[in-house]
């Protein structure tokens, strides 16, 4: 009933709010200028080109690297914080793990370390994918590696869990009853989750909110319904032109793409379309990938995934 309604509700937690972050490397610039809010409860896919600074972004808020500039809150706390430690799991894309530890002795270094460990929750990943309790990291394949991995961080318990590109090494199987999963627990315990993704299509069933980062800054974050609705896919005969026709001109452009006779655009549209243009709404891997594609279109913030300028 209150959901689509304008009237302002009351402010939601912030899971992250990031305010000005960059950090440099002697090459340049890794991620500059970035803030943001990520509210509590969300899953938020991550989307950037490869070297956009999705790693990075996420080892700042796992206290894994410093900034070089602003700074970063996790739920209100610093990330080098014991509460911040306490609430945080960080799943790397190389899955550290010792590798002459056995499945068992991994959880229950796991189990020592947190104390929140929920024992049954890891175990009942690790054995669902039929990977002995007695084997030596060592001696896994990547992907059941990776579901130790996963057994580790949801073991946990975190209010945050930030994954980076979890579902690389995957099998399609493995994938879709992991994220089933992830859904699942994020629905239960109220858990945030920011993931980092190539694969758009996939994200699209997974994720609520979105950000997505390109030429060292962010470039589109909000709902993924709300920056769906906001976005139309028009479709119309080309006349030999690539730019936006004169009674187009006033909507906001992402993208313009001219195939055969065929001209499509990406806009955000600042009114009613006419005659002749087909309008339809965009799914979010079209949304995403003329984005992508224009890292210079006007970069799109929602109210909700905003920050004030000052921390
Ligand atoms: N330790 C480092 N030393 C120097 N440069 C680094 C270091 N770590 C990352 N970078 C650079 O910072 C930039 C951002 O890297 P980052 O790993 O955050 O990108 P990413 O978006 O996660 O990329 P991918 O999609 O390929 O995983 C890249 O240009 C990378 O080369």
């Amino acid at each position: 009933m209150s959901e689509g309604m304008d009237l302002p509700g009351p402010p939601e937690e912030s899971a992250v709010e990031a305010y000005g972050i960059g950090r440099k490397y002697r090459r340049g610039w890794a991620l500059r200028d970035c803030s943001f809010r990520l509210p509590a409860g969300r899953i938020c896919g991550l989307v950037g080109p490869n070297g956009a600074g999705k790693t990075t972004l996420m080892s700042i808020a796992a206290n894994l690297l410093a900034p070089t500039t602003g700074t970063l809150r996790v739920f209100g706390a610093r990330p080098d914080s014991a509460e911040a430690g306490r609430r945080v799991a960080f799943l790397a894309q190389e899955k550290p793990l010792y590798r002459r530890f056995t499945v068992a002795e991994t959880l229950r270094l796991g189990r020592e370390l947190n104390p929140g460990w929920d024992q049954q929750a890891a175990e009942h990943i690790v054995r669902s994918g039929n990977v002995p309790m007695n084997a030596r990291i060592g001696t896994l394949s990547g992907g059941q590696r990776t579901r130790v991995a996963f057994a580790v961080a949801f073991g946990k318990r975190p209010d945050l869990l930030l994954l980076d590109e979890p579902l690389a090494d995957l099998d399609p199987l493995v994938r879709h009853e992991l994220m089933t999963m992830l859904m699942a627990e994020a629905a239960e315990h109220g858990t945030t989750v920011l993931l980092s993704s190539h694969m758009l299509a996939e994200l699209e069933t997974v994720c609520d909110y979105l950000m997505v980062i390109a030429g060292g800054g962010l470039r589109l974050a909000g709902d993924v319904d709300e920056l769906l609705s906001t976005h139309v896919l028009l479709t119309g005969v080309a006349d030999g032109r690539l730019h936006p026709p004169a009674a187009l001109a006033h909507h906001t452009f992402v993208e313009t793409r001219v195939s055969g006779r065929q001209f499509t655009a990406l806009i955000r549209p600042d009114g009613p379309i006419g005659y002749p243009w087909q309008a339809d709404t965009p799914n979010l891997e079209e949304l995403l990938l003329a984005y992508l594609r224009n890292p210079d279109a006007p970069a799109l913030i929602s109210p909700t995934a905003r920050v004030a300028v000052t921390a």
